[in-house]
């Protein structure tokens, strides 16, 4: 909590009215999202906005000779914009049995809104969720028979289409109840998970090659404020406006001008749907294995 301290006196020193509060969420593991929606039940009734950025890249590996492949191709905006056939990653297995990047980056959003829809659902009020997605975010690495990504090597990239086919079943099932889902991409932004790409010392070197490259996609947004923005626009539009099958882009032009984009994601209705309820079978699996889990350490608690 030592980050989240610092960041809250930071909030409150640029905004002294402001009211922050900190709670602890580990979204990768079932039985702290659960204990964490308790606890904003207990403290909150209304939810306005929620902002669903946590996600993990863990054990990138660049493919290099793809990379060099893609620089003299015709596709090389796109190969900077998406990473598309550059990354992979290692995946684990979390305390829930889940792979870890399928529960981080989406089940544990999805038990969150889950939890939290008394809040998010009142039909005389409206509440937002957003989702931070990506441009590396692809259908084809993604496979309804296996919707945690067990048997490939693109986790993320699964994922976070999940989270676009997600969020567009939440509306379908949620607007008349008054909750909208909204995706965004940040664009390539400097962080920890760019930084477990390649270290951040060589991103430092690279960097006006990065600004070069900025002219020809915008996409390269490259700090986290510019990254933001479209976390920002979202913000000061009506739900009602939006575009449910839109991604909503963050780019900053050569000048270093921010703006925000939405370019129609690649997802169609009845997939979406599909994976909603494979999503709340799992649901009922996971909350079944924790709540024995539970009573076994009851029952071993008693027996000591
Ligand atoms: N950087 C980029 O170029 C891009 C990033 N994104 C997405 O942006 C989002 C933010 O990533 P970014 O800032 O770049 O990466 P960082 O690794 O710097 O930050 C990741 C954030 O997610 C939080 N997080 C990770 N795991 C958990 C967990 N189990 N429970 C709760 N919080 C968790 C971290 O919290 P803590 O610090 O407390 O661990 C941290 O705030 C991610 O969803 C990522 O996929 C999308 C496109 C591009
Ligand atoms: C000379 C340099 C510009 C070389 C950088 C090559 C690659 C490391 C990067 C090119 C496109 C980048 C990219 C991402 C990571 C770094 C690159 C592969 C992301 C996958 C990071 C996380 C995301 O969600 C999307 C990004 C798309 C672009």
């Amino acid at each position: 909590m030592q980050r989240a301290e610092a960041a809250r006196s930071a909030l409150l020193t640029s905004h002294p009215d402001a009211h922050v509060d900190l709670l602890h969420l580990d979204v990768g593991s079932a039985q702290s999202v659960l204990a964490a929606a308790q606890e904003v039940k207990a403290r909150y009734n209304r939810i306005d906005f929620l902002y669903l950025n946590a996600g993990i890249m863990p054990n990138p590996q660049l493919n290099v000779k793809a990379f060099f492949k893609g620089l003299f191709s015709r596709n090389v905006i796109n190969m900077f914009a998406t990473a598309e056939g550059l990354l992979t990653q290692q995946d684990l297995l979390n305390s829930d049995g889940l792979q870890e990047v399928f529960a981080t980056n989406l089940f544990g959003h999805f038990l969150l809104i889950r939890e939290l829809e008394p809040l998010l659902c009142e039909a005389d009020h409206a509440s937002r969720i957003v989702w931070t997605s990506s441009s590396n975010a692809r259908r084809s690495a993604f496979s309804m028979e296996d919707i945690q990504h067990r048997n490939g090597t693109e986790p993320y990239s699964s994922s976070k289409y999940a989270s676009d086919m997600l969020s567009l079943a939440l509306n379908r099932d949620k607007n008349s109840q008054g909750l909208f889902s909204s995706v965004i991409c940040p664009g390539l932004v400097m962080t920890n998970l760019t930084y477990g790409i390649l270290p951040s010392f060589f991103w430092t070197i690279i960097m006006p090659i990065m600004w070069l490259i900025r002219i020809f996609t915008n996409t390269f947004t490259l700090t986290p404020y510019n990254g933001a923005e479209a976390l920002h626009w979202l913000f000061l539009q009506k739900p009602e406006s939006l575009d449910p099958r839109a991604k909503y882009h963050s780019l900053t032009s050569g000048l270093g001008t921010n703006y925000t984009q939405p370019h129609p994601m690649d997802i169609d209705e009845g997939m979406s749907e599909d994976l909603y309820s494979e999503l709340l079978d799992l649901e009922k699996v996971v909350r079944k294995t924790l709540s024995e889990r539970n009573a076994d350490k009851e029952a071993n608690g008693q027996r000591e």
